[in-house]
């Protein structure tokens, strides 16, 4: 799914109003989706307080207003009375509001302690079109709604967000626990700073013209479910174990061998033919027992002190391969030496960002840093909206794929495409997920799947085995083997 900026999206419902429907009925259309899913969802609510702009995001909040009153639903609406000057659409609904009689229209500052637990607060005062800080009127009006212990559904997007970038710093913004947003995730819904202010993200299809979106230019995608489903290759008949390629797990060290056995458990979950776990000696016994299907090679003692160059293999290093002094040099012999796209994750990549030897790395490899990682090898940047500029930049420099591991991975290909993936939740916020990543990478490219593919495939599958674990086991109890052992469930959903 595409992403666009707030001026695209404008664009966008220009384009889908020159095609037939009219502003005010693409406006019913929207406050309808958004009362067809709060019928659903919040079925045993009685009261809802809606807050409304000027705007078409408070056009919106109106004719919510009215139809969730036609519904049944008490109803009370605030606005600014003092100074009304309403967008045609919002001054049209507001005339429509009115008229009924059963619907108090009260001052923002009328805004009493709400605790009745039946009441909804719905925020439709700015959309995308906010441009500039609030003024301080809003900003106490959002500080206050925040502080009501009711639900709180925010229309389009939390008030005080911009569409796609990052606020200024003590900025007020509603904190919403759904955001019903039109058509298209907005960039700051996928960011730590911003997006932790949306709740769970609902979005509502209201037919904006598919023409235009086609067209339309971006560098920035969320990885839906329907573009898996055109990335997955179901397995073919008449295959064997060759088929389906070699990769080879390189890691761990004394102490930390549970690192690349994860790696290697995912790597044959995710449907590798061969596998091999490239180890020190000393985890020769636990990868032996634990993973049988692997195969395993000794190099070293106590941490891997060579990397053996095996034909047409696909190679994932890094968990828990230590830093030691013969381990950097085996790291970087074996990228003097071998030149295909590999994976490179963890104290790969710390060793890395230690010798700033970065054109080391083999062009269309896959680098999986978590932010940390990330500042370490090509500096700090100001915030998230940064980091995602600076990974283009990189992957463009060095032609590489960067998985930018976070609560949304991105995925950011050498072509400067940002690809946010949506799956996944805080309980893989655990040691071991990032290994486990490493694993189900390196299994898609052996089975060659394309780079660029297994890296969206990769993201999303491992984020949707971690929500079934989640399913199971909570949030706080699952555990990164969990979310392996739930690998199969989300292939058998697919096929
Ligand atoms: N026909 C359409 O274009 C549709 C628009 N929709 C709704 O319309 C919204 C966008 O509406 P608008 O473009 O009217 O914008 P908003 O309703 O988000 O904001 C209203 C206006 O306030 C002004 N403003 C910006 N920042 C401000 C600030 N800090 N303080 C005071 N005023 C400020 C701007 O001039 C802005 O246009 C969407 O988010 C969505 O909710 C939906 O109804 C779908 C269809
Ligand atoms: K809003």
């Amino acid at each position: 799914m595409k992403i666009l900026t707030a001026d695209q999206i404008k664009k966008c419902d220009s384009a889908t109003i020159e095609n037939g429907i009219s502003s005010i009925n693409l406006m019913e259309k929207a406050a309808n989706a958004c009362v067809d899913w709060i019928q659903v969802n919040f079925k045993q609510a009685k009261r809802f307080l809606i807050f409304c702009g000027q705007g078409n995001n408070g056009g919106d909040g109106l004719a919510i207003a009215r139809l969730l009153y036609e519904k049944g639903f008490d109803v009370e609406v605030f606005i600014e009375k003092n100074q009304m000057k309403f967008s045609a659409d919002a001054e049209i609904n507001f005339k429509r509001l009115k008229l009924i009689k059963g619907i108090d229209i009260n001052n923002f500052s009328d805004v009493l302690i709400v605790n009745n637990e039946k009441s909804v607060i719905v925020d439709a005062l700015f959309g995308y079109g906010l441009n500039r800080e609030l003024s301080n009127d809003f900003k106490n009006l959002i500080e206050k709604l925040n502080q009501i212990p009711v639900p709180k559904i925010s229309i389009d997007i939390p008030t005080g967000l911009y569409a796609d970038k990052i606020n200024e710093e003590e900025s007020a913004i509603f904190k919403a626990d759904f955001t019903l947003t039109f058509q298209f995730y907005k960039r700051s819904f996928l960011h730590p700073e911003t997006g932790k202010f949306c709740g769970k993200i609902e979005v509502l299809d209201i037919d904006l013209n598919s023409k235009f979106i086609d067209e339309v230019k971006t560098d920035y995608f969320v990885i839906d479910g329907s573009l898996i489903r055109k990335i997955y290759k179901p397995r073919e008949d008449f295959s064997n174990k060759g088929s389906f390629g070699k990769s080879i797990l390189i890691g761990g060290s004394y102490g930390k061998i549970g690192a690349v056995l994860m790696s290697t458990l995912s790597a044959l979950r995710t449907g590798s033919g061969l596998t091999f776990t490239m180890a020190p000696e000393c985890g020769n016994l636990i990868l032996q027992s634990q993973v049988p299907e692997a195969m395993f090679i000794g190099v070293g003692e106590k941490y891997v002190d060579d990397i053996e160059v095996q034909e047409k293999a696909v190679y994932g290093i890094g968990p828990g391969l230590g830093k030691e002094k013969q381990t950097q040099k085996a790291l970087f012999d074996f990228l003097k030496s071998y030149q295909n796209p590999m994976i490179l994750d963890a104290d790969a990549l710390n060793i890395l960002a230690e010798s700033q030897n970065l054109n080391l790395i083999p062009k269309n490899s896959v680098i999986t840093p978590h932010p940390l990682e990330f500042e370490r090898l090509f500096g700090k940047t100001q915030n998230s909206f940064d980091r995602i500029e600076l990974a283009k930049e990189k992957a463009e420099e060095l032609q590489i794929f960067i998985v930018l591991k976070d609560h949304h991975t991105a995925v950011i290909t050498p072509e400067r495409k940002v690809y946010y993936n949506i799956t996944g939740n805080s309980g893989m916020a655990k040691g071991g997920s990032g290994d486990v990543l490493t694993g189900i990478l390196t299994s898609l490219i052996s089975q060659k799947y394309d780079i660029e593919k297994a890296c969206l495939f990769g993201v999303w599958l491992h984020g949707k085995a971690g929500d079934l674990a989640a399913a199971e086991f909570s949030e706080e109890s699952m555990l990164p083997t969990d979310l392996i052992n739930k690998i199969g469930e989300v292939f058998q959903n697919l096929s």
